[in-house]
């Protein structure tokens, strides 16, 4: 298995680039696959989730070309024909690697009235159940039915008709898999706080641009007037502001004070106001420019206590991050999570570090960097986002950490050694025997 070793200490100088958008890179795959033609989508992430949800499309008959190591004059860009869609399936051994395989429940129901999606089961934090996503499309029509693990939907005379529904709380998922079922339904639909996240946005924009009538992306309700088909497109994905995030953070951790570290590649809007608010008055400054943000090391960070919340809320995918940023920070501070209470998994891992941290129901206090000088071990990933802090956390710590499990990683950061390396962090990737992990 695959491990990234980091010798901590060394300063975060120059450069980095954000790569597309993970979390919207799936959704935009999935609205191809209303169309019947080929599509065309730019500034895709070279991610194993891209991978994985290109092998969930292949299954129902659509072909998925990516092939960006090959292709240098289009690295980034995507194919997908869906031309002949003829197995109206998302098989267990996929959907079980990725949750978002979920999306073909609404993308198949809208292209071909009928669907047979497993069941995503569990994740490595906690329950994450998927019932707006069926009562959702429930309320489009559809008539649905848990089989063996299976959820199986069809739309009465091959056609969804549209309906009303209010998500409680507030989804991504489901946002995106409802809009996925409506596009093409033979009436109206209404929803109710419905996710404001970019990346429901961006992906409604693709829908629109393939003659989708869709109303109020970004706020917390979205109409839609079916339509009887949708055109192939060509789109370009937006960046990844999640990793954008992790950079912001990782600049804030680790550039010597008064030196500055750039990201390129950025759109700083999609971080919503809460992460920028916050991340302000850490003192950490930074300076947002066209497509590329600047941020400035300094003496001492200070410590900001965080809640997350849906968008423009504090991502729940940047908690983990921010957490690392607090064990530098000048004194004590909170880190709560509303979205998903559970998502803790990275503290005791910290912990190995020498942070020192507890979790208490949905809140996380941390102590600052007086009470917590970091120093190299090995900690195991449990999930991406986990994994992700669990680096940054080798960065600043003293002598040599190993992240064991880092397939977590891979599934939603690109290059991420790569990238540091480039920018004067000592990670290398490297592999390790399960069994004996201490080599
Ligand atoms: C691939 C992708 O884009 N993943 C993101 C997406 O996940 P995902 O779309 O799975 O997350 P949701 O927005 O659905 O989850 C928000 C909240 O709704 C609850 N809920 C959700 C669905 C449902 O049917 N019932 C229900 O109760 C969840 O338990 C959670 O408490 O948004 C999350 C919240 O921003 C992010 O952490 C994930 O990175
Ligand atoms: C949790 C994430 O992804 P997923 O919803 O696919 O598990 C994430 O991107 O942080």
């Amino acid at each position: 298995m695959d491990k990234l070793v980091i010798q901590g200490g060394r300063p975060l100088t120059g450069q980095i680039t954000v790569g597309g958008s993970k979390n919207t890179a799936l959704p935009l795959m999935a609205a191809a696959l209303l169309a019947d033609g080929e599509s065309k989508i730019h500034n895709m992430p070279v991610l194993q989730d891209v991978y994985t949800f290109s092998n969930v499309l292949r299954v129902t008959g659509a072909t998925v070309a990516f092939t960006p190591d090959d292709d240098p004059n289009t690295p980034d860009s995507m194919r997908i024909d869906a031309s002949n869609i003829h197995h109206p399936e998302a098989p267990y051994e996929l959907v079980k690697k990725m949750r978002a395989s979920f999306y073909m429940l609404g993308a198949l129901l809208g292209r071909c009235g009928k669907a047979k999606v497993s069941l995503p089961g569990g994740c490595a934090w906690g329950p994450r159940p998927v019932d707006l996503h069926i009562k959702g499309i429930e309320a489009l029509g559809a008539e649905i039915r848990e089989e063996g693990g299976y959820v199986i939907a069809e739309a009465p005379g091959g056609r969804l008709k549209g309906g009303t529904f209010a998500f409680e709380p507030s989804s991504v998922g489901a946002t995106i898999n409802v809009l996925l079922a409506a596009v093409t339904a033979s009436g109206e639909s209404r929803f109710e706080n419905a996710a404001a996240e970019p990346d429901v946005v961006v992906f409604g924009q693709m829908l629109q641009a393939m003659g989708a009538k869709i109303d109020g992306l970004g706020t917390k309700t979205i109409t839609v007037q079916g339509v009887d088909k949708l055109n192939p497109v060509e789109f370009s994905n937006c960046p990844d502001r999640i990793e954008l995030g992790t950079y912001m953070i990782a600049a804030a951790i680790a550039t010597p004070p008064g030196e500055t570290f750039v990201i390129n590649g950025t759109n700083a809007d999609h971080l919503g106001a809460d992460f920028r608010e916050r991340f302000a008055e850490t003192g950490v400054p930074v300076t947002y420019g066209d497509g590329m943000i600047e941020v400035e090391g300094v003496e001492t960070i200070q410590p900001v206590s965080i809640e997350t919340a849906p968008y423009p809320g504090f991502p729940t995918d940047l908690q983990a991050q921010w957490t690392v940023m607090m064990t530098q920070a000048s004194g004590a501070s909170t880190v709560r999570d509303t979205v998903y209470t559970d998502r803790f998994k990275h503290v005791p891992e910290l912990r190995r570090l020498g942070a020192k941290l507890r979790a208490d129901g949905d809140t996380v206090t941390i102590e600052g960097k007086d009470a917590t000088p970091l120093s190299g071990a090995i900690v195991m990933s449990t999930d991406l986002r986990a994994s992700v802090s669990l680096v940054l956390a080798g960065m600043v710590a003293s002598g040599e950490t190993n992240v064991l499990r880092v397939y977590h990683l891979d599934r939603g950061y690109e290059k991420l050694e790569k990238k540091l390396q480039n920018a004067g962090i000592a990670i290398e990737r490297d592999t390790y025997d399960e069994a004996h992990p201490e080599g």
